[in-house]
């Protein structure tokens, strides 16, 4: 009884029988802990491996194709390096939220730029699997397969997932699949020599599974080149506020973004954001749909080097935008657009505000060693001495005054 109200894997995994498809006998396997191991336990192309003892012996599992798993392979050493933490333990309270099920609150206020969370992956899964291995008993033999060869704790850590809380005894616990659908991440493991085949993949990591999401989110989070998943409070928290990340392209339309919403909660609610819902205010809704589809638009803009539409009060207006719509967790690409396009205007003051604000953004979004960081840090210093400094206006033949 125990077991089920943990939402633990199926019972005959649980003593670690594990069969494979073809053998008639069982085949009683124990991954080595000190090394990368391939099990026997295979469907087509698709192989389960373990590591037990990267990232501090967490643990790490792997459904995927050989050359998939020679890539992981060779970054086993950055894995190694994880950190896995809560940042401050007193920031946060595991809540049960209406309509959501278990999320995290704020105990006390927390600022913008907080790391909150640094957690290293516990599961990867191939997203061709899906569609390669067709029988779904066949992808779940993989899936609890692996899920059974995690280290204790990990594996304890990853079965809480599949708890339906709000929910009583009667209910079963999730699938895996069911909570690689819930859950957002996905990586790309990048193509390899001469590599047809799609490399991504999807990541879990059980923690992180409680953030819950908003499509105008006060938590930024990233996954770096070690993929060890960080977030970072994007906006101001008030003590018992809902954390919350974006689990899809906020910038998408506000239908496009439900239809998702329903599709990751596997139900067909309409989703419960005040972003969607507009505090049920018909005209709250009206102003965000025009304001997004306004800064899609002025983004193209201003990704355009030969746009004759920008001017400094369009680029104005797509700053307040941003800010009235609430995409802080966002900021980054946004202040990086503005000052450069300020400074192809010349308005070099507006251009190193908005790059040390991108600066800021970008390392709550990507981290301080990201490459659009580092960037942004060079054009700030010196923003009259950068390619952009009145680009367009050179291009529209208009002189320096005083020259
Ligand atoms: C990664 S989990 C988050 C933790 C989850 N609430 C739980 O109780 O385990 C994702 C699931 O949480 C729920 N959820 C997360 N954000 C939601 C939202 N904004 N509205 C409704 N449900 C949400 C959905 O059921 C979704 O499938």
């Amino acid at each position: 009884a125990d077991s089920k109200k943990d939402g633990l894997a199926s019972e005959e995994i649980q003593h670690r029988t594990v069969y494979t498809g073809n053998a008639t006998e069982p085949v009683l396997s124990s991954p080595p802990t000190d090394k990368w191991w391939k099990s026997n336990i295979c469907q087509g192309s698709y192989c389960v491996y373990t590591n037990l003892r990267i990232a501090n012996r967490r643990g790490l599992v792997l459904v995927t194709k050989p050359d998939e798993y020679n890539k992981v392979e060779r970054i086993e050493a950055y894995l190694e390096r994880a950190d896995n933490k809560w940042e401050d333990g007193s920031l946060l309270a595991e809540t049960e939220i209406l309509e959501k099920g278990l999320g995290l609150t704020a105990k006390q206020s927390i600022r913008r730029g907080k790391p909150l969370s640094s957690w290293s992956p516990v599961l990867l899964v191939h997203k061709d699997l899906f569609e390669d291995v067709v029988k779904k008993k066949e992808r779940t033999r993989l899936l609890e397969a692996a899920i059974n060869y995690l280290p204790d704790d990990t594996r304890a850590a990853f079965n809480r997932q599949r708890n339906r809380p709000g929910h009583n005894s009667g209910e079963s616990p999730r699938s895996i699949e069911e909570i690689l659908y819930a859950h957002p991440f996905e990586v790309d493991l990048g193509a390899g020599y001469r590599q047809e085949h799609s490399s991504k993949h999807y990541i879990n990591y059980p923690e992180v599974a409680l953030f819950q999401h908003d499509c105008r989110p006060n938590v930024a989070f990233y996954i770096d080149q070690h993929l060890q998943h960080r977030t970072t409070v994007a906006r101001k928290v008030a003590e018992g506020e809902e954390l919350s990340i974006s689990y899809i392209d906020p910038f998408l339309p506000r239908k496009e973004r439900s239809d998702w919403v329903k599709r990751f909660r596997g139900s067909s609610k309409p989703c419960p954001c005040a972003a969607c819902t507009g505090n049920n205010k018909p005209s709250q809704l009206k102003k965000s749909d025009k304001n997004l589809a306004e800064i899609n638009s002025i983004k193209a803009e201003l990704k355009n080097h030969d746009s004759k539409k920008v001017t400094v009060s369009l680029i104005d207006r797509y700053v307040k935008l941003m800010q009235e719509e609430k995409l802080q967790a966002k900021y980054a690409e946004a202040w990086e657009l503005a000052a450069l396009n300020y400074n192809y205007l010349g308005e070099d003051k507006k251009a190193k505000k908005y790059a040390d604000l991108a600066v800021q953004a970008g390392i709550v979004e990507g981290g301080k060693d990201s490459n659009d960081v580092v960037a942004m840090r060079v054009f700030a210093s010196d923003v009259k001495g950068h390619y952009s400094y009145r680009y367009t206006l050179k291009r529209r033949g208009i002189k320096e005054p005083g020259n």
